[in-house]
């Protein structure tokens, strides 16, 4: 009688279970949840397929002796059973060599298959979300339907999209996470659904069309938990987010600006001593106490890419003039080059301000950061 008990192992819902190209000595039965089975194109992970239960992964790296042709990820919390290469290769050799030899060959035709559709597929998952998800809005702010005030259904619009582009329910969700931190659309409750709204329809396609990389790079890559933005990590170093901006400014920081892999992030920051993120420490204000447009530094880019598409570049071009160092530095830092030079082409000297029209223009910036904000802690 076998007396062989395999290991029992689990993991949470986003963990990773084996990377793409790692060699493997082992191969999983899912006992409970599922996994993706995942493969990099253009940096963004491609779902090739979503196991449950009963099902058998990871084998073909025994079976071949070659890297693994793809990564597994826990799709939803899992328990799975460890099948070691001695069990499967006792099991294969107890069979007809012949079925041994078609084992070896299925497991090559399918690492080619893998490799045309991963390569057929296109890049852009965000911007297919994003433009769904402007189409479903339009339909429902134009729709007499029951529903009319709570935005477009989530968990129908991620069944949609998973369809329409072959990816993943936790991949749609990190996007969606991350819409929500860039203040592009928000989350509310109502009974048992949850719906979405955008929060600022007409430029919409446009903010996103401006974040699409860097969203791309960390949703596609890794898990949303491997990385820190730059409030998390001024945090983790007792810093302020604007010194880490300037830092950046001038080229001192690796290059990914919107979100920094945890891991790395920390391995440089300890590289450059305990003092570099220390210089002119400031108080950090909260929304409330924003005082003026040099306050703005204390405001996520996100919000203020939608803030300025809303004052138009008239009003800009005045900010930009009374701003000090601090400020225009952060104007410049979020709006793209052309639009910085139309604006700083057109917009007049301090002297030729109207005092007034700049208070208020001032007063306007502060009054719109407040709404999109509170907007989206409701
Ligand atoms: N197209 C696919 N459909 C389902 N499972 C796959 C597919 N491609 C690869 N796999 C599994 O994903 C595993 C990745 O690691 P291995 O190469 O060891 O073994 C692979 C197979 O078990």
């Amino acid at each position: 009688m076998n007396s062989f008990k395999p290991e029992s192992i689990t993991f949470s819902k986003g963990d990773l279970i084996f990377s793409e190209g790692d060699m493997g000595s082992v191969a999983y039965m899912i006992t409970k949840g599922t996994v993706n089975i995942v493969k990099q194109i253009h940096g963004i992970n491609n779902v090739l397929a979503t196991l449950g239960p009963g099902e058998i992964f990871g084998e073909m790296a025994i079976i071949s002796k070659n890297p693994r042709v793809a990564g597994a990820e826990a799709e939803t919390s899992c328990t799975l059973m460890v099948l070691t290469a001695k069990l499967i290769l006792t099991l294969l050799k107890k069979s007809h060599p012949t079925v041994f030899h078609l084992t070896r060959v299925l497991a090559a035709r399918l690492a080619t298959a893998n490799k045309n559709i991963t390569e057929n597929r296109s890049g852009n998952i965000w911007m297919t979300m994003c433009r769904l998800l402007d189409l479903k809005y339009r339909i429902f702010t134009n729709s007499p339907d029951p529903d009319k005030d709570f935005g477009v259904n989530y968990k129908e619009f991620c069944s949609e999209l998973t369809t329409i582009i072959n990816i993943s329910e936790s991949e749609v969700e990190r996007m969606i996470t991350a819409a929500c931190s860039f203040n592009l659309i928000k989350k509310s409750k109502m009974v048992s659904r949850v719906y979405l709204s955008i929060i600022d329809p007409e430029h919409f396609l446009e903010v996103s069309e401006t974040l699409s990389n860097d969203v791309n790079r960390f949703v596609g890559n890794n898990c949303y938990s491997e990385y820190v933005d730059i409030q998390d990590f001024s945090d983790m170093f007792d810093s302020l987010p604007e010194l880490i901006y300037k830092k950046i400014g001038v080229g001192d920081f690796p290059e990914d600006i919107c979100v920094l892999h945890k891991g790395a992030t920390v391995k440089w920051a300890e590289k450059k001593g305990d003092d570099y993120f220390q210089e002119n420490k400031r108080k950090r204000k909260s929304i409330e106490e924003l005082e003026g447009v040099n306050d703005i530094v204390f405001v996520d880019i996100g919000t203020l890419k939608q803030v300025f598409s809303r004052l138009g570049y008239y009003k800009l071009g005045i900010l930009l003039t009374i701003a000090e160092e601090d400020g225009r530095d952060r104007i410049l830092a979020t709006i793209s080059e052309k639009i910085a030079n139309a604006i700083t082409k057109e917009s007049k000297g301090l002297d030729a301000i109207d005092q007034n029209e700049a208070d208020e223009v001032e007063e306007e910036l502060l009054e719109i950061i407040r709404e999109i904000k509170s907007g989206n802690r409701e």
